[in-house]
């Protein structure tokens, strides 16, 4: 039995999603036939089901990387292997609009968690083959996405003297910001897991918001989470 999710490692899928969103967790799970509550401590929320006769297993881990690396590390203890976060996130570029979804290509690490795995001359990256499977997802299913290279890290409420972090990032054509991928993209480098990231933009970081954000964002928030079981379900395919 793991320490802070406590199931059995048959109740653990090898293929699985991460939101941090517990309630998007429960979104996610009711897309599986046949969804079970495993586990549900310490703030993890954990359901495992199917998905077109594919075993997959949900986690909304909570808020940040130290909550990612610690639940992802213990599904892994009980043999998961490949992980999409299916995540929201901040935007910087003009053209991005709330409900936009996001696929990460890389990471600026931003957050302290994975240093404590790689030291930051690492890049945090996807693996390959899923960053493709979520491509070839979203084009299949005719979502328009956004791919680039993303940051994440530790202070959601951040004071900032000024703007110049968001000109640079709007300079260097950074497309999200949110608080999980550089931990996911290292750790999972580290353990020699496959990762890979996608997100619905939340608008926040945008001076203009539309009148109606919230559905917005949901239609965005339902998009990613059905590119990612389409994805998971490609890769799962080909293994
Ligand atoms: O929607 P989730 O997956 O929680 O992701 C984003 O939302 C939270 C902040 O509002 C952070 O966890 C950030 O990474
Ligand atoms: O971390 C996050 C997540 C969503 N939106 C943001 O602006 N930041």
């Amino acid at each position: 039995m793991e320490w802070h999710i406590k199931c059995d490692a048959k109740d653990i899928a090898r293929y699985v999603l991460c939101p941090g969103d517990q309630a998007r967790a429960k979104k996610i799970a009711d897309h599986f036939d046949s969804p079970r509550l495993v586990a549900d401590s310490r703030g993890y929320v954990v359901y495992t089901g199917e998905y077109k006769g594919v075993p997959m297993t949900v986690i909304g881990t909570g808020m940040g990387g130290p909550v990612v690396a610690i639940g992802l590390e213990e599904l892994a203890h009980m043999g998961a292997d490949t992980f999409i976060r299916v995540g929201s996130c901040g935007v910087f570029q003009d053209f991005q609009q709330v409900g936009d979804v996001v696929i990460g290509s890389g990471t600026v690490r931003e957050g302290g968690t994975s240093t404590a795995y790689l030291p930051l001359r690492f890049p945090a990256v996807p693996t390959f083959s899923v960053l493709r499977a979520l491509v070839e997802a979203a084009e299949a299913l005719d979502i328009p996405v956004t791919v680039g290279v993303g940051s994440a890290g530790d202070a959601f409420y951040a004071p900032r003297e000024d703007n110049s972090r968001g000109e640079l990032y709007q300079k260097a054509g950074i497309v999200s910001v949110e608080m999980e991928s550089d931990t996911l993209f290292i750790v999972g480098q580290y353990r020699g897991w496959r990762t890979g990231a996608l997100y619905a933009s939340d608008g926040t970081n945008k001076a203009t918001k539309p009148e109606d954000k919230e559905a917005d964002f949901r239609r965005g928030e339902e998009n990613a989470i059905v590119i990612a079981l389409e994805a998971m379900l490609k890769i799962a395919q080909g293994d």
